[in-house]
């Protein structure tokens, strides 16, 4: 800026002209895994200058539950027995509205109008990933499928929306997951420090950004359950919980050593990168086997929650020690997700890292938002898409070339 205002009064203007083009509104919305309900969050994009990273600033933020009995029906379409056409169908719809009208409801709440958003990207509810290869006469048949029409987002809000963005990366034989780690690496790369960014969502996921690293250096996996397997056996011998809030029922139980050794040792925490993970496995059936678990051995409720706690904090440290440490070693892990509000996850997870020297800390002990971290991606990934500018890694999800993710409803 300093060299255009020396230089001449009139490119000053032309670059503060252009600085104001640039700037631009996108929303993003996010219903993970988790089935908790719909984030929308409101951003302002500033193009970095000379094609650098873009700065953005989050103007708004809601998370909408889902009503029960969609909350059910989803959960529900799971089973791929149960989901039939007519039923996905018409969940793709219905999720459609209540996404636009979680998109309508955080621009109000933004003070921006309608008109003024560029772009609205909207990740779906994930009902089935099968991302290994599949081979069927010569193809690869892996595929993935998130729910929510995009085309109804559009027509109800006015805004074209970006949406279905995990297939055009298995097209080119990735896993089409995880998609984060691209504005992670935009977002928080440093010069000097390696930076692990655990989600812990559903799925647990972890993004490693070596320091001063391009971004073919960036990797990033599913470590295996996220707050899942917690959800799980809540829900089922807590009526009335779906969740353990603040980690308490894990706080007040025991971890029992031998389950504890039994279910690490599932084949996924072993299994080679580029790998991703889901509901497909760590979904109702793990929980039934733990719950029949927990009868035979006499284990009481609380130590079962209290084991499920400690299995997630061991798998995330187990991606580090068995994927990360032999060759590179973080500064710090930054954790995002809902995960970031049990304590005594995030305690059991100190325990599992601090001792090679990794700190953990949470997005809010950064001044960011745990919550809002996924649906701040989702709207930068999909103001790429709209430029038609490539928004993937290949290097992270397995692909054979980066490309445009995600397809547009105007
Ligand atoms: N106060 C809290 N105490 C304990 N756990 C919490 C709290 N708040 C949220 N969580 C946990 O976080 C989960 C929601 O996390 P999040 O919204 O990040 O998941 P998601 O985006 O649906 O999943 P994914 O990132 O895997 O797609 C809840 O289901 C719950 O387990
Ligand atoms: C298929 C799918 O929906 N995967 C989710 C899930 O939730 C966390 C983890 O598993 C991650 O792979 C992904 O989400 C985030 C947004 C991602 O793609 O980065």
């Amino acid at each position: 800026m300093n060299e255009n205002r020396n230089k001449s009064g009139k490119r000053y203007h032309d670059k503060a002209a252009q600085d104001i083009r640039d700037i631009r509104y996108a929303v993003g919305l996010m219903s993970g895994t988790s089935v908790d309900g719909i984030d929308a969050a409101v951003i302002e994009i500033r193009e970095g200058e000379e094609g650098g990273q873009p700065r953005i600033r989050q103007l708004a933020f809601e998370n909408t539950p889902y009503p029960a009995d969609v909350r059910e029906e989803i959960f529900a379409l799971f089973d791929p027995a149960i989901a039939t056409v007519d039923r996905v169908g018409r969940l793709n719809v219905l999720l459609g509205e209540l996404y636009a009208e979680a998109a309508l409801s955080a621009i109000l709440q933004s003070g921006l109008k309608p008109e003024e958003v560029a772009v609205i990207g909207s990740h779906g509810q994930t009902i089935y990933h099968a991302p290994d290869p599949y081979l069927s006469k010569g193809y690869d048949l892996r595929y993935t499928v998130q729910i929510g029409e995009g085309a109804v987002i559009a027509a109800r809000t006015g805004i074209p929306c970006v949406s279905d963005f995990r297939v055009a990366d298995m097209a080119w034989g990735g896993q089409g997951a995880p998609l984060v780690p691209f504005t992670e690496y935009l977002l928080y790369k440093e010069s000097d420090r390696t930076l692990l960014l655990q989600n812990i969502g559903g799925i647990g996921n972890v993004t490693v950004l070596p320091a001063a690293s391009a971004p073919e250096e960036v990797y990033a996996f599913d470590t295996g359950p996220g707050n899942m397997l917690i959800d799980g056996v809540v829900s089922r011998l807590f009526p009335g919980l779906s969740m353990d809030i603040g980690g308490k029922i894990a706080s007040e139980g025991r971890v029992d050593p031998e389950l504890l050794s039994l279910l690490s040792g599932e084949s996924y925490y072993t299994q080679p990168l580029p790998k991703s993970t889901g509901r497909e496995l760590f979904g109702a059936a793990y929980v039934d086997r733990l719950l029949a678990y927990r009868e035979e051995h006499g284990l009481s409720e609380r130590d079962l929650v209290a084991t499920v706690t400690r299995l997630t904090a061991w798998s995330i440290g187990e991606g580090y020690r068995r994927f990360i440490m032999p060759k590179h070693t973080a500064n710090a892990m930054i954790v995002g997700g809902g995960g970031s509000y049990n304590p005594t996850l995030i305690g059991m997870l100190k325990d599992e890292l601090e001792p090679l020297g990794v700190q953990v800390l949470t997005h809010e002990d950064i001044g960011l938002s745990s919550d809002a971290k996924e649906a701040v991606a989702i709207a930068l990934l999909a103001d790429y898409a709209i430029a038609g500018k490539p928004n993937s890694l290949p290097g992270v999800t397995g692909a054979r070339q980066a490309a445009v993710l995600g397809k547009i409803s105007y």
